[in-house]
């Protein structure tokens, strides 16, 4: 994957948040204000989004059938469209709503606006239309923070030949985050983190994740949350965390020890 890591040598903190599909339907205006604190408080944000469960009503009432395979949609040409049209037509407008009633200046993206996020096809055969991230123009972002507006991304790549791609919204994530070389990525869901024989995890290292997953621990939509997660951390973004809407949940850390809290 080739993306242009950016110039960022600023004193600002910079954080990435995505807000699963999951949680969007239950946040309330309480919630959009601590982003207008964060924000006030110099931090700069974008915002990324999924949609699962708004795109699996549609697919529903639409007769498609479609299934995940670790994670990521299984995307078929019908699923696609209705994929499109649900993250860029519904719920990313509504989040920039959302956004906009807290005092935040916000502006809706996907990947095709200003070839924001150029993909190519992740594995045609077995995934279909799921894309993989080539190329983020950090610069549009760079522009956007500087004015003070939050860029709210749908996660929909673009092919170079124009055909829209369904990409993961962790994934998503977790590839801006890289690019912008984000201080914080936060992965905010339906549960307060990774839970384990059902304790939540205040803490969780890249050994355990593994361990993890191969003993079915960590399935499902936890899968590209948690190799998001790995991705960044591996690239050295200090702060990785994955949480519910509280904001509380699991930091992943390099090691048990270089935990101190
Ligand atoms: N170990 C785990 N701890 C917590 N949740 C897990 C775990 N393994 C799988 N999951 C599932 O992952 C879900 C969150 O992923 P997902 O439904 O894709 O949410 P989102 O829409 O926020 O991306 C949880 O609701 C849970 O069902
Ligand atoms: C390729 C792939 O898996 N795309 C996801 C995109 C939406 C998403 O990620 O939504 P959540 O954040 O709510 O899980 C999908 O089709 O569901």
């Amino acid at each position: 994957m080739t993306t242009f890591k950016s110039m960022h040598h600023t004193a600002r903190k910079r954080m990435v948040i995505k807000l699963g599909g999951s949680t969007l339907a239950g946040l309330n205006e309480a919630f959009f204000e601590n982003f207008k604190k964060l924000q006030e408080s110099g931090i700069e944000l974008i915002i990324t989004h999924g949609g699962g469960p708004a795109i699996n009503r549609e697919l529903a009432a639409r007769d498609i059938a479609s299934h995940t395979l670790n994670g990521i949609r299984v995307t078929n040409e019908a699923a696609m469209e209705v994929v499109q049209s649900t993250l860029i037509g519904k719920v990313n407008p509504a989040l920039v709503h959302e956004l906009t009633s807290a005092g935040i200046a916000a502006i809706g993206l996907n990947g095709f606006d200003g070839q924001l996020m150029v993909a190519d096809f992740l594995d045609k055969d077995t995934y279909g239309y799921v894309g993989a991230v080539q190329a983020i123009n950090t610069s549009l972002l760079e522009a956007l923070l500087h004015a003070g507006i939050v860029p709210v991304i749908a996660c929909v790549g673009a092919h170079e030949e124009g055909q829209a791609l369904n990409i993961n919204g962790d994934t998503v994530a977790s590839e801006i985050a890289l690019a912008v070389g984000a201080d914080s990525l936060l992965l905010v869901t339906d549960v307060s983190g990774i839970r384990i024989d059902d304790e939540y995890q205040a803490t969780a290292t890249p050994a355990l994740i593994e361990q993890w997953i191969e003993e079915g621990h960590i399935y499902g939509g936890m899968i590209p949350k948690v190799q998001g997660a790995l991705d960044c951390l591996h690239a050295g973004i200090p702060a990785v965390q994955i949480v519910g809407e509280a904001l509380i949940g699991t930091t992943i850390v390099a090691s048990s020890k270089s935990y101190s809290s």
